[in-house]
């Protein structure tokens, strides 16, 4: 398999066009819920802005009245101005502990929320989402991106509109104390903005670089890390090392560009904005000096241009983080507006009742290519199968066999023609309906990494141990569950690497035979397995067609020859069907096939 390039993966990735902190609006769903704790953030915030612009003022007093004009000193009013400093700072205190508060509080709800979302989404997309997203790269958004989003809300956010309120009411206090100087430093602050205005958007775009190298490095070591012995067995370890370095490396250099700019953009915010101030005060003093303004003003005016100059440099930050936010959280959305290929009918119709012996079968003219590709797999496939037939589905590797099985589950849609069950379309049928009536064994059986009892337990989660234990028994899984350490607490290991191929085949026959489902799809494993595991599975397979309609698609002449009917595929078409005596007679493909596979 070749590994994607970075740039192939990016080019899968979809993107939104958008402008400015649109994509922050999408996040507003979110915060829908949270309308108290948004309250008290915003309360706080706007009383915690107020107690800091009060301050400049109170000093001003303290100066005029009580050092500077010390004659007509009045101790009274000295006491009362200091004490609405502390009060002001105790208030100051109170609602900055408040905000902190509510805004993390707000940012972990927030996060936890979209993390939760975003999951649902994913898990419920079609396999056709999975043919062109990686995984890694999925795990990448929910950790990463999500993380962003967190810094934005509980941070960012709070700290963006403090720093506005600040700016706009220390402009105010200082236009207030001085309209002179203010006019002169408005002039010059003006300047500033325009460069960090531009440099700022070019932070934006390099941060949604960044984030993208960063998925796409997640999305390679998440695949490769799955195949770690098929790394070594063709000791491409070194190879592929440098191919995740190349993406790792690619990523710091995206980084690098993006801390740069930002490095820029601060020392620009603060030295434009202190020499402005410091220009100004320069003014200041003359104006004192040549009685225009009082002591007490200068200084008031002092403190606020400091306010004004904090509040500029913080939202030089902000924005940089705020500019990450909105590339991660446009990323998510991406996400989130993907809507899956295969979606539940809008008046589904309601399934006749299944009759005990299973359910019946129509394929009636299903053609089909998969979305990848435009070849037919399947070309105008008619069958018909009875309640409680058993059907073995022969044929060469290719011939479209396992896609019938994921049109019957709605893993897609056929382009042409309708599968019917007990004569209802399936594409009428409630999705979830439909799959709780169909049980799958695969090929490849998925081993969580769980205890025996809850793997088998997957198959149906209310099911109580003792249903468990006959599921394993009906699946010859028992007696070696039995024989493991700890029996069925036994772990079995991450993908089950602990199991045997025949023992992860029969938890798998265990584990649909819990769901007792009225449709049986089994895919007989190719590997060869020893005789005594191929009579178990067999035996296990005997059991579970029992009152039930089941195809299955046979590599095993024992199967074949108990199957009421077996049909042969050839490219996408049924070219034969019969009993095995009869296909044998007609010497066509199965023949061959017989002759071929099962040594006959
Ligand atoms: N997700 C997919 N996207 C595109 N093509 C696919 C996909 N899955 C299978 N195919 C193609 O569809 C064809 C039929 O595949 P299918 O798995 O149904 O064959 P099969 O008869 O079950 O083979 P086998 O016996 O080897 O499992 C093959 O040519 C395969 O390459």
């Amino acid at each position: 398999m070749k590994s994607p390039t970075p740039s192939a993966t990016q080019a899968k990735t979809p993107t939104i066009n958008s402008s400015g902190l649109t994509p922050l609006k999408a996040l507003a769903p979110f915060l829908k819920p949270y309308k108290k704790q948004l309250l008290v953030a915003g309360v706080s915030l706007i009383l915690a802005a107020c107690s800091t612009l009060v301050v400049p003022f109170s000093f001003r007093q303290i100066i005029d009245l009580g050092f500077v004009n010390s004659s007509h000193s009045d101790y009274g009013q000295i006491n009362w101005t200091f004490l609405t400093l502390l009060l002001i700072a105790v208030i100051l205190a109170i609602t900055t502990a408040l905000r902190f508060y509510a805004v993390s509080w707000l940012g972990e709800r927030i996060t936890s929320d979209v993390r939760q979302k975003v999951y649902a989404h994913v898990i419920s997309q079609s396999p056709q989402f999975f043919e062109v997203t990686q995984s890694g790269e999925v795990l990448s958004r929910l950790n990463t991106d999500t993380i962003l989003i967190q810094t934005l809300i509980g941070t960012s956010v709070s700290m963006f509109v403090r720093n506005c309120l600040l700016f706009t009411g220390g402009l105010i206090m200082m236009f207030v104390t001085s309209a002179r100087l203010s006019v002169m430093i408005f002039v010059m602050l003006l300047l500033i903005v325009i460069p960090i205005m531009i440099l700022g958007r070019k932070v934006r775009k390099l941060s949604k670089n960044t984030q993208d190298k960063i998925a796409n490095a997640s999305g390679l070591a998440g695949e490769k890390l799955n195949a770690v012995n098929t790394i070594q067995s063709f000791t491409n370890e070194k190879a592929e090392s440098t191919l995740f370095n190349q993406y790792v490396e690619d990523a710091f250099l995206a980084a690098r560009t993006r801390i740069r700019a930002r490095a820029l953009l601060t020392l620009i915010a603060i030295v434009f904005g202190f020499s402005s101030i410091i220009a100004v005060l320069w003014l200041g003093a003359y104006a004192v000096l040549d009685q225009q303004l009082s002591s007490g003003e200068l200084t008031q005016f002092i403190l606020y241009s400091a306010i004004v100059a904090g509040a500029i440099a913080g939202l030089a930050e902000v924005l940089g983080d705020t500019q990450r936010a909105v590339g991660a959280s446009e990323r998510l959305l991406e996400l989130l507006k993907l809507k899956s290929h295969i979606e539940n009918p809008l008046e589904p119709r309601a399934l006749p009742a299944i009759p005990e012996q299973g359910v019946a079968l129509q394929f009636e003219g299903i053609s089909f290519h998969y979305p990848s590709n435009s070849n037919l797999v399947l070309k105008n496939i008619s069958l018909e199968i009875e309640p409680g037939e058993l059907v073995a589905i022969v044929g060469r590797s290719g011939a479209g066999k396992s896609t019938l099985f994921q049109l019957l589950q709605r893993f897609y849609d056929p382009q042409q023609g309708a599968i019917k069950i007990n004569g209802v379309n399936i594409h009428d049928l409630n999705l979830n309906q439909l799959r709780q009536m169909i049980g799958i064994v695969p090929q490849d059986i998925v081993i969580f990494s769980d205890n025996a009892l809850e793997n088998i337990r997957y198959g149906k989660l209310t099911a109580s141990d003792s249903e468990i234990f006959e599921a394993a028994k009906m699946a010859v899984a028992d007696e070696f569950i039995l024989k493991l350490p700890q029996g069925y607490q036994t772990f079995l290991g991450d993908r089950g690497i602990r199991l045997s191929g025949g023992q992860r085949q029969r938890i798998g026959i265990a584990r649909t035979l819990l769901k007792n489902p009225a449709l049986l799809l089994l895919d007989e494993a190719t590997s060869a397995l020893d005789s005594e595991s191929e009579s178990l599975i067999q035996l296990a397979i005997e059991k579970a067609t029992k009152n039930r309609t089941t195809l299955v698609i046979a590599h095993r002449l024992a199967t074949v020859k108990k199957a009421n009917r077996i049909v042969v595929f050839d490219e996408g078409n049924i070219v034969e069907v019969g009993t095995h005596a009869e296909l044998i007679a007609q010497g066509g493909i199965y023949s061959t096939l017989a002759d071929l596979q099962f040594s006959t």
